[in-house]
């Protein structure tokens, strides 16, 4: 097979995947939007965990809230816990690295925040803790995941959000994982603005 027609055959794939993943996937993110809408309407935070490309995800997420995404407007409370380096190696260090989020959760979060738990497998260790520490201080849950969800989906409590996407590669549920990042992104700026006028 030449470059061009392997490019090709990754942009199809990914294309049908995110056609396939749509209906699916609209109402959990749409869940999303109205959770993080009311935890950051009431002077609460998200809080943002992953391994690998979802740390990058997380980081991606967090900088279009404190930042902003297309639209003008105050910034929002995240936090990737991906980025203090300190942190991350003490934990890892002295503890283990299953814990580098848990215990920035049990220390950073506070009831009514909200956790993004990124993981492709749904079975990441340390993404599994982190859920479990969020209940503990009575935080919800939004999972991003893929695979059938792994370990995630029997962790995810009632009032939790799981937005698995339904494909088996990894690249491709990164990539969905990244475009409902955006639609939480827009959906909360749509619920907060109302919709765009012409001057926006
Ligand atoms: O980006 C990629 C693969 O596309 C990798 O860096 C990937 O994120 C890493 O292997 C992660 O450790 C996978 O963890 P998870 O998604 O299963 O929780
Ligand atoms: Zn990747």
């Amino acid at each position: 097979m030449d470059l061009i027609t392997r490019v090709t055959h990754q942009f199809d794939e990914s294309i049908a995947a995110k056609q396939q993943a749509t209906e699916e996937l609209a109402g959990p993110i749409a869940e999303a939007i109205e959770l993080m809408v009311g935890a950051l309407t009431n002077g609460s935070k998200v809080l943002a965990c992953g391994n690998g490309g979802s740390a990058a995800d997380c980081q991606h997420f967090a900088a279009e809230l404190v930042g902003r995404f297309e639209r003008e407007r105050p910034g929002l409370a995240a936090i990737a816990l991906t980025t203090d380096t300190s942190a991350l190696t003490a934990i890892g260090n002295d503890y283990s690295f299953n814990e580098v989020y848990s215990k920035q959760v049990a220390a950073i979060g506070q009831p009514g925040d909200v956790l993004l738990a990124i993981t492709t497998s749904g079975n990441s260790k340390n993404i599994t803790l982190a859920i479990e520490a969020a209940h503990q201080r009575e935080m919800q849950v939004v999972a991003l995941t893929g695979k059938g969800g792994g370990q995630v989906t029997n962790l995810l409590q009632e009032n939790d959000i799981h937005i698995c996407v339904p494909h088996n590669r990894t690249a491709r549920i990164q990539e969905i994982h990244l475009l409902s990042i955006h639609c939480i992104c827009d959906g909360i700026d749509l619920v907060l603005l109302g919709e765009e006028n012409d001057e926006d």
